[in-house]
């Protein structure tokens, strides 16, 4: 916050004849008033002169350089987010209401009010990378009460009402009105200037009889910061209606109140401006709705630009003076304006955490340092603690001697130490799942190979013939060098068959084939081994359509890994993301741990399956080789019992 000194001009209204007493200094800025010529009271001796000191003495001035001088800054200020007051007192008829207004729609004659509209809209227009919401509103005070010059209806509904809260004004009623050009902003000044309360007075016939207060509202909105800046000031232009003595004024009641009210108006305000010279703790600016408008522009959050308009002529001087002796009074006088910066309340509240956060972690640290707990941080681990860590719970998962404990050091380690093990988890998981696939594919090919054909029709009467069948890959007898050649494993084809029957002529096939039926049936030898060569079939049928459901079983638990697996997979992508809350990361470590269960129980059940598999292979093996075996028997039994037989007949 800074303090600014109100600046304090003068305008002298040109006078075709101005008075002997006042002397103009214009390069020093000051004025030097004889008080030997003063109207009124004895003569005073020659040496009585007053000197007033002010920010300029403006006398025959053009309208732009009276605004260039007195009012551009504070328009500009106003731009940048600070408030802004500029002040037109002075005597009736001393030029007022020329300066503020002068005559808006005459670019030469046009006031301070449309010239400040006119810069403000320039200033949208340079900066298109601002937002700039531009609103107006404008008010009198006639015979303390507030009106809204820019309501159209009657005098009562225009009242406004001043409200005070905390130190902030609310005027209750005041409508304000948005405006996109300046014309737009300029119509509704001169539909308030129309509304203005005026009579005829001696100095002039368009006098006006209340202090009037025009005002801009300038929210500004910087679009290319990453934070946004808004700010949010308004000016206000017042005219202030002029003192006048009463004896001037035609005698009619209606204007006798007038005047006394303005009078009293404007007394309160130099008893206000009195009271801050003197750094009087209670200044009573609520002695009359203008200082109680005017509270910030004289002592708070505004900088102000006072314009005292003062007549030359000789029969004004006292009025003059009076006058001076305000504007000198004003220009002692400090301000306190700050720019008005918009509060973003989520971006404040923010902050506001941030800050508390800041303020426990030093509370902690300190906590820390009296209970000896040295190097304890409560901040982001850095990449390179985390590499450390990652080592550590490496060696410890490993079973290193050396690192039998990992140290709790702080809350993000010890999330850091979660995520880690989890990590390690996965990758172990990976790892044995693909182990899994690997033993799995290769245990399914190797039962595959295992496959029996149990269709293979060995022994089994075809109506052609006798059927010796494909024998499957894995009856065939492994072939070892002693056995290559031999019958240790025999496998019944029509070659081993004459081989073991070489006195059986192909001729005699159908009386063989006749013959074997007949040993089949009809011998109790042949009936025997039938019978148990049945028994071994359909227990062979059996055993492989158990295979055939387990092999189906093994399928399903495949598949239920391999879905349980994504869901993990899926599961360790969402927990990369770091904006988790605890709720969030400890349901998920939850449904991450049932599923690990699923997954454990998915994979014993495959385990057992395989075995399980494996084990009914084995006896599907056993089987078929006693099936073998029992048709070999069943073939050497035939070959014995048909020679004994041929022999017989
Ligand atoms: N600097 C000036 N140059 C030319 N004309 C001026 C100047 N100042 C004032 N006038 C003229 O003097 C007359 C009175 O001025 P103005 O209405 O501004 O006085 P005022 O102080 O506002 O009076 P009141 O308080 O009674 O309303 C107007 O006709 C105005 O045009």
């Amino acid at each position: 916050m800074g303090y600014y000194r109100i600046a304090s001009h003068l305008r002298l209204k040109p006078s075709a004849r101005p008075s002997p007493a006042l002397h103009v200094d214009a390069p020093n800025s000051s004025l030097r008033v004889d008080l030997k010529h003063s109207a009124g009271g004895p003569p005073r001796s020659h040496g009585d002169q007053i000197v007033f000191h002010l920010d300029s003495v403006i006398q025959s001035t053009s309208q732009e350089s009276t605004f260039n001088r007195c009012a551009l800054k504070i328009v500009e200020d106003v731009l940048c987010g600070y408030n802004g007051t500029v002040l037109a007192y002075g005597q009736s008829g001393s030029g007022k209401s020329y300066t503020m207004s002068g005559d808006p729609k005459n670019s030469m004659h046009k006031g301070i009010v449309p010239r400040a509209i006119q810069r403000i809209f320039a200033e949208k227009a340079a900066r298109p990378e601002s937002e700039m919401a531009i609103h107006v509103s404008y008010l009198e005070i006639y015979n303390e009460v507030i009106y809204d010059l820019l309501s159209d209806g009657s005098q009562a509904s225009r009242v406004v009402t001043l409200l005070e809260e905390n130190s902030l004004l609310e005027m209750k009623g005041l409508s304000q009105f948005h405006c996109s050009t300046e014309e737009e902003a300029l119509k509704y000044f001169l539909r308030g200037e129309r509304h203005r309360t005026i009579a005829p007075n001696m100095h002039h016939k368009m006098s006006n009889r209340s202090h009037c207060m025009f005002t801009i509202y300038v929210e500004r909105h910087t679009k290319v910061r990453d934070y946004p800046d808004r700010t949010a000031a308004k000016l206000n232009l017042v005219d202030l209606a002029g003192c006048e003595r009463l004896k001037n004024a035609n005698s009619v009641k209606q204007w006798e109140k007038e005047i006394s009210n303005i009078n009293k108006s404007l007394t309160f305000l130099e008893q206000a401006v009195a009271d801050l010279r003197r750094g009087q703790g209670h200044v009573s600016f609520r002695q009359s709705r203008l200082t109680m408008l005017l509270k910030d522009a004289l002592g708070g959050n505004s900088r102000t630009v006072l314009i005292v308009c003062a007549l030359q002529e000789h029969d004004s001087l006292d009025e003059t003076i009076s006058a001076l002796r305000f504007a000198q009074r004003v220009k002692d006088l400090k301000t306190s304006a700050v720019i008005n910066k918009v509060v973003d309340s989520a971006l404040a509240e923010r902050q506001k955490y941030e800050r508390k956060i800041a303020e426990l972690k030093k509370e902690l640290s300190l906590h820390d340092a009296l209970n000896g707990r040295v190097g304890i941080s409560r901040d982001e681990i850095s990449e390179q603690r985390r590499v450390d860590l990652k080592t550590k719970i490496e060696d410890f998962l490993r079973e290193k001697a050396d690192v039998d404990v990992i140290p709790i050091e702080s809350l993000a380690q010890i999330k850091e130490t979660f995520y880690l093990f989890k990590e390690a988890q996965a990758h172990l998981h990976a790892q044995m799942e693909k182990q899994l696939n690997e033993d799995g594919l290769a245990k399914a090919h190797e039962n595959e190979s295992n496959e029996i054909d149990d269709n293979d029709g060995v022994g089994e009467l075809e109506a052609e013939g006798f059927y010796v069948g494909v024998a499957p890959l894995d009856a065939r007898p492994e072939k070892t060098e002693t056995q290559m050649g031999g019958s240790a494993n025999f496998v019944p084809t029509v070659e081993s068959f004459d081989e073991k029957n070489t006195n059986v002529g192909v001729g005699d096939e159908k009386k063989r084939n006749a013959a074997f039926l007949d040993f089949k049936h009809n011998t109790s030898e042949g009936t025997q081994i039938c019978y148990v060569l049945k028994a071994k079939k359909a227990e062979l049928k059996e055993k492989r359509l158990a295979v055939q459901t387990l092999h189906d079983r093994m399928k399903d638990c495949k598949r239920q890994i391999h879905d349980i697996n994504c869901l993990l997979m899926t599961d360790s992508q969402i927990d990369s993301a770091q904006d988790q809350s605890d709720v969030e990361l400890s349901n998920k470590l939850h449904e991450q741990e049932q599923l690990k269960q699923r997954m454990e129980t998915a994979k014993e059940d495959y385990q057992r399956l395989v075995t399980e598999i494996t084990e009914k292979k084995s006896e599907i093996k056993l089987l078929k080789k006693e099936i073998m075996d029992y048709q070999e028997t069943l073939l050497d039994s035939f070959f014995t019992w048909y020679k004994e037989a041929e022999g017989n007949i």
